[in-house]
């Protein structure tokens, strides 16, 4: 066991017959649709509303049934794993370029749980670099803009070094900042910069954060 499949065996715990449910991205997701595909191939009903194409691809493979998010009004609850979250409980996501298809499924539903090991857990958000995601059209301008503020941006590469593309055919620009003394300044300030699609500041979007360790044992995070 490690600490992410204890966390995203856990997170079944948080799941009703008949919800519609958010599915989030990413390794520690992985092991959460690996046990829910259990409960569904034993003929539990739910409904998923995945936040990735890698997502959709693990559901189809694990027969989850699936909806696309304009096709539910509502989502129960969503299970979404994260890079890093403070004692507030928010957090920054997006390591794996899912971040606004996850902000967006996040923003429709009524409760949010993050799955994390015990290394995500840190005093201060800022350490992992913050995606910020553009649009590919004029790119290099947001991203002087970020340098000249000091924000240190990096856009992000694939492995043969092309640009990381999003699902939604976008660029991501991580910000590596060592520590973001005030989030709600910075993500304002991202929200209203022209070219930024969307950011990887999650504040005040999770309700509990169920964080797994080594030995299979998972400690409950909830918002006070
Ligand atoms: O874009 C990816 C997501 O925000 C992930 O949920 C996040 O990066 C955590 O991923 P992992 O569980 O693989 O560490």
């Amino acid at each position: 066991m490690n600490g992410k499949k204890a966390a995203g065996i856990k997170a079944l715990d948080e799941i009703r017959e008949g919800m519609t449910i958010g599915l989030g991205t990413g390794s520690t997701v992985y092991f959460f649709l690996e046990a829910l595909a259990e409960k569904v191939a034993a003929g539990f009903t739910i409904t998923g509303v995945a936040t990735s194409q890698q997502t959709i691809d693990l559901a189809k493979k694990w027969k989850i049934p699936m909806r696309t998010l304009n096709e539910v009004s509502t989502i129960d609850v969503t299970i979404d794993g994260a890079d890093e979250f403070d004692p507030q409980l928010n957090g920054i996501k997006g390591g794996g370029g899912a971040l606004l298809f996850e902000k967006l499924v996040a923003k429709s539903s009524k409760k949010r749980i993050w799955i994390v090991d015990e290394r995500k857990k840190v005093e201060q958000l800022g350490r992992f670099p913050l995606p910020v995601e553009v649009v590919p059209f004029g790119w290099k301008h947001v991203e002087s803009f970020l340098v000249n503020k000091g924000y240190n941006p990096k856009l992000r590469l694939t492995a043969d070094e092309r640009p990381y593309v999003t699902d939604a055919h976008h660029y991501i620009l991580d910000l590596h900042l060592q520590t973001i003394s005030d989030p709600e300044a910075l993500a304002n300030e991202l929200d209203h910069l022209t070219g930024v699609v969307e950011h990887g500041l999650f504040l005040g979007m999770t309700e509990k954060v169920l964080v797994g360790a080594p030995n299979g044992t998972v400690e409950t995070f909830e918002k006070k």
